[in-house]
């Protein structure tokens, strides 16, 4: 039988977040997820889905006829699928990025995806579950990302990112919580800091809103 995964939906968007900021893309979202962000925006996605497989989903990305895919989910690489769909997708030819939370192993992804790494933050509630050993595996075209609840989560990413020098790793992203943390607050603690990161807010929700398919 042909290798399947969980689906919880396929859309054609611009991307919201990274340095792909403002692409029209594919988003491929994986079901299933081991952790609980608090803030997690994407909680329709831990259950549920549909099997698909890597054909049917290879088929339904090419329709949108767009050459950026960002695969992400819920967890995408809880599901063992994940490694062929993202090497079946660059074999394909499309520029893929892969969202993860940084909590199972990178170094095994396929080297021509971009991989956006999370940092969970104590304010996520899911800080335990980082595995540190991802940091040794980043590379140019990947990025690291912190989304911050509060000062508190800010001051310790701050903290991390300069002890360690994270940003001559890859670049590195700094996010609000939407709607908890106003981005104005996090753009002058930025600023008077002047930290080496680039402040994003998600571009979909100040466009349509936080709900699912956009
Ligand atoms: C829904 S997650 C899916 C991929 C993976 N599980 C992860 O956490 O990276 C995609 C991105 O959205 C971010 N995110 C989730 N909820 C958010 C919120 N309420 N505000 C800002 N970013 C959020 C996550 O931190 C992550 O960077
Ligand atoms: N437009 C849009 N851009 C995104 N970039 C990353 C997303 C995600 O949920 O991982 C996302 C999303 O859900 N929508
Ligand atoms: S790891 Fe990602 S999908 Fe899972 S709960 Fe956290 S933000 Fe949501
Ligand atoms: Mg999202």
């Amino acid at each position: 039988m042909s290798q399947s995964l969980r689906i919880t939906e396929i859309f054609h968007s611009l991307q919201g977040e990274t340095s792909r900021l403002g692409l029209p893309t594919v988003f491929v979202r994986l079901t299933g997820c081991p952790l609980r962000c608090g803030y997690c925006d994407s909680a329709y996605a831990f259950h549920g889905g549909e099997r698909m497989s890597i054909s049917a989903i290879l088929e339904e990305v090419a329709r949108h006829g767009t050459p950026y895919v960002c695969v992400t989910g819920g967890e995408p690489l809880a599901q063992a699928g994940c490694h062929d769909l993202l090497k079946r997708l660059c074999d394909a030819g499309f520029s893929v990025s892969l969202e993860t939370s940084g909590h199972l192993p990178i170094e095994t992804v396929d080297a021509r995806v971009s991989r956006i790494v999370d940092i969970k933050t104590p304010g996520s509630g899911e800080v335990e579950k980082n595995l540190w050993t991802n940091l040794n595996h980043l590379g140019a075209h990947d990025e690291l990302k912190f989304v911050l609840v509060h000062r508190h989560d800010y001051e310790w990413a701050r903290d991390l990112l300069l002890d360690n020098g994270l940003h001559t790793l890859c670049p590195v992203i700094f996010s609000p919580v939407w709607e908890s943390l106003p981005p104005r607050e996090l753009a002058e603690w930025v600023i008077a800091d002047k930290l080496p990161v680039r402040v994003q807010v998600q571009l979909h929700k100040i466009l349509w809103g936080d709900k699912p398919g956009v």
